[in-house]
């Protein structure tokens, strides 16, 4: 495999408290990162045998997005149906659409847009949903590693009555998920993997959600659902779970809960709730298009983060109406900013904050710290290689600096706030280029 450096501006966002802004070099061999350094270092280092790339001065690499949350099926219905709340939503809008993926070829031709479209909006690891269909879902994985994608991918499981009859019962719907993980698992690709997927609380009941738990032990799985999205979807729950406290309870008495798990929305979490998920690991992904598309709350994200749990962003289509994580970190700012004036929720997160969530702090959420999120010695090379100033983009150079552009952390937080997917001229999942901004990505 190739040995490369690239040379020039180099961003990393290493905590929510410290972005990381240097000229200097990143070295690849094999597809992990084998030295790091400044530009100085690079001028005295021997670099025979390696391919030099000294990108340009209006460009910068940073690490590629996670997207912790989003529904593959529903990609048909982005920008669509957003008129109803979470649960007419549901059996409205989506439990029809993702009923049709039974069909593999019509998944297959959708999780090939989907996959393309998330790596050309700079996407390098993404935790998927897929459908109740093992087969269909297979086609997902198929598609993440064809296009060599980093991708956790889940079937989702269901086995309570709905009115689109899409639900499984408890003993087949076991045996799939088993078959799914095995299925995964057997095409021994390092970058994707499977993750349980109970719906949510709604969709499952106790015995199918232990017996998901159970699964994920003896597999070493990790497992994602969603959590206090809508104040009446709550109620239900909590009307259907009546001996449990709140609704983190109804998930830890099934033993959902731990250091690998990763639940959407959060919204409206207790104290005690909150104290819960920090206490066992668990993860949040903050999605916040959907939660105000679908109106359903704005989530405290600042109050999760002052409990030390861990946080990502997920663009939770098609209840969120984009597939960009830039879009999501946008809209995260929006939502701690209302929270911070209306409620006194605050500081509100700020862009460096938002960047932090969408690289290193969606990957700690995913359990993958140790090997995305951030440029070091030995974590895989998954960037995203940034431009200024591509032709017809969304963001004029009016600086008047003798370098002709701006300082470091000036482009990155334009690009924060005004870039967009022409802004990601490449992109790399462990070493390998998955977006050049000269193919034609749309077809
Ligand atoms: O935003 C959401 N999208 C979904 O598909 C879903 N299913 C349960 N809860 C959900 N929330
Ligand atoms: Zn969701």
């Amino acid at each position: 495999m190739s040995k490369f450096i690239i040379v020039g501006d180099i961003v990393s966002p290493t905590s929510l408290n410290e972005l990381q802004c240097y000229s200097g070099y990143i070295q690849v061999e094999n597809g992990k990162i084998t030295e790091v350094g400044t530009r100085e270092a690079f001028d005295i280092k021997q670099n025979v045998g390696l391919h030099i790339d000294v990108i340009k001065p209006e460009q910068f690499v940073m690490p590629g997005f996670v997207d912790c949350h989003t529904h593959a099926p529903q990609f048909p219905n982005l920008g669509l149906g957003l008129d109803r709340p979470l649960l007419e939503w549901l059996d409205k809008y989506t439990f029809p659409l993702e009923n049709k993926y039974s069909d593999e070829q019509f998944a297959a031709n959708v999780y090939e847009k989907v996959v393309k479209r998330l790596l050309n909006n700079g996407t390098t690891t993404a935790c998927y949903f897929g459908s109740l269909h093992l087969n269909g879902t297979l086609e997902l994985v198929k598609s993440a590693i064809q296009h060599n994608q980093r991708a956790l991918v889940g079937k989702v499981s269901m086995n309570i009555q709905n009115n689109a009859g899409y639900y499984n019962n408890t003993a087949d719907e076991l045996r799939d998920v088993e078959l799914f993980i095995n299925s995964v698992n057997g095409y021994q690709n390092s970058l994707v993997e499977p993750i349980i997927t109970p719906r949510f609380a709604v969709s499952c009941d106790g015995e199918l959600m232990r017996g998901l738990s159970n699964l994920a032990n003896k597999y070493q799985c990790a497992i994602q659902s969603h959590i206090s999205e809508n104040k009446k979807e709550i109620e239900y729950v909590l009307q259907i779970h009546s001996s449990c406290s709140d609704y983190t309870d109804i998930y830890n008495r099934c033993g959902i809960l731990n250091n690998r798990c990763i639940m959407a929305h959060a919204v409206y979490l207790s104290d005690t709730e909150m104290s819960t998920f920090a206490r066992l690991g668990v993860s949040v992904a903050h999605c916040p298009a959907s939660n105000t598309r679908l109106r359903s709350g704005m989530c405290p994200v600042r109050r999760l983060l002052d409990y030390n749990v861990s946080v990502g962003l997920g663009t939770d289509v098609s209840g969120g109406d984009s597939a960009s994580i830039l879009d999501a970190m946008r809209r995260a700012m929006d939502v701690s900013e209302h929270l911070s004036m209306t409620q006194g929720v605050g500081p509100a997160i700020g862009w460096k904050e938002a960047l932090y969530l969408a690289t290193a702090g969606g990957a700690k959420a995913l359990g993958l710290q140790d090997r995305i999120g951030t440029f070091e010695v030995g974590k895989s090379f998954d960037a995203l290689l940034i431009d200024m100033a591509v032709p017809h983009g969304p963001i004029d150079n009016y600086t008047t600096s003798s370098a002709g552009t701006d300082a470091i952390v000036d482009k990155v937080q334009k690009f924060v706030y005004c870039g967009d997917d022409r802004n990601i001229v490449q992109a790399y999942v462990n070493g390998k280029q998955v977006k050049n901004i000269q193919q034609s990505w749309t077809k």
